[in-house]
């Protein structure tokens, strides 16, 4: 690719290849989820997280998307039970979105697609930092949680309400005191799988984590996501839009659910 990565027609996901072989790997994500082709897996224990809000440390527009980002320097706030062993401490959460309502997520189930999906990002303790974790099979843990169409969400407001000064990409703001598990549905019940980061380098470390009850946004609130740029103030604007990357192929994998 010429210029960067992104979700353009000249560096969107099917040019990714071409400077991330990996892409077409074995273990790729998202993945469309069919509930009924999941083996329930009883060995499977309760997703156990544990979020500090106090480790909240701001929020950033990196130009393909906008994370709240924690400070992960103790284990106050991680993720552990569910389909790991050990300890995984969360990095950050951001969040995937369409154009209009019809689309979305990345992952989708029965070939449906959301309109927003939340990632909320993991790394094994086992390793020093994020960056060694994040090249190794067992090193980082997402959990993505569907946002569908309903009535406005008001914990999700408060990330919102942030957006208004991070709108060019590469800007950052103060972000903090905020409740991650205020984002999370009351039942975690999950579907699990072997796979990768959704974007560029696609590192095939992740062990996904995609809840089956999604959560609610409105569509006033979906329009405040599309206000944000994929550009930097000074270049033309562009909506920060359909950031998402389409299902891949399953290889043989096996998607495991933690509920009949
Ligand atoms: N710099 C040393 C190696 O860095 C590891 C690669 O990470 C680069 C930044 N990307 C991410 O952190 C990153 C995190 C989560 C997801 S996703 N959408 O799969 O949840 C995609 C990408
Ligand atoms: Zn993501």
């Amino acid at each position: 690719m010429s210029h960067g990565w992104g979700y353009g027609r000249t560096n969107g996901p099917a040019n990714w290849v071409e400077e991330f072989p990996v892409a077409n790997g074995p273990r790729q994500s998202p993945i469309n989820i069919v509930p009924n082709e999941a083996q329930y897996d009883s060995s499977l224990k309760p997703l156990r997280l544990k979020y500090d809000p106090s480790n909240t440390m701001g929020i950033l527009n990196n130009g393909h998307s906008f994370q709240v980002e924690f400070t992960d320097d103790t284990d106050s706030s991680t993720l552990t039970g569910g389909p790991v062993s050990g300890t995984y401490r969360l990095k950050q959460f951001h969040f995937h979105w369409g154009a209009s309502d019809d689309r979305g997520s990345e992952h989708t189930v029965n070939g449906i697609k959301f309109p927003c999906e939340l990632h909320l990002v993991h790394w094994n303790t086992k390793y020093p930092n994020f960056g060694e974790a994040a090249s190794e099979p067992d090193g980082l843990a997402v959990v993505g949680v569907f946002l569908k169409i309903g009535p406005a969400n008001p914990r999700l407001q408060k990330v919102l309400d942030a957006l208004d000064a991070i709108k060019a990409k590469g800007k950052e703001t103060t972000f903090s005191n905020f409740d991650a598990k205020t984002l999370l549905p009351p039942s975690l019940r999950y579907w699990t799988y072997e796979g990768s980061l959704t974007t560029p380098p696609l590192l095939e470390s992740v062990t996904w984590i995609v809840l089956k009850e999604p959560i609610s946004v409105s569509p006033a609130q979906m329009a405040i996501f599309r206000k944000l740029l994929f550009t930097e103030e000074e270049e033309v604007p562009y909506h920060m839009v359909d950031n998402f990357r389409p299902p891949q192929p399953l290889k043989g994998r096996e998607v495991r659910a933690s509920f009949k």
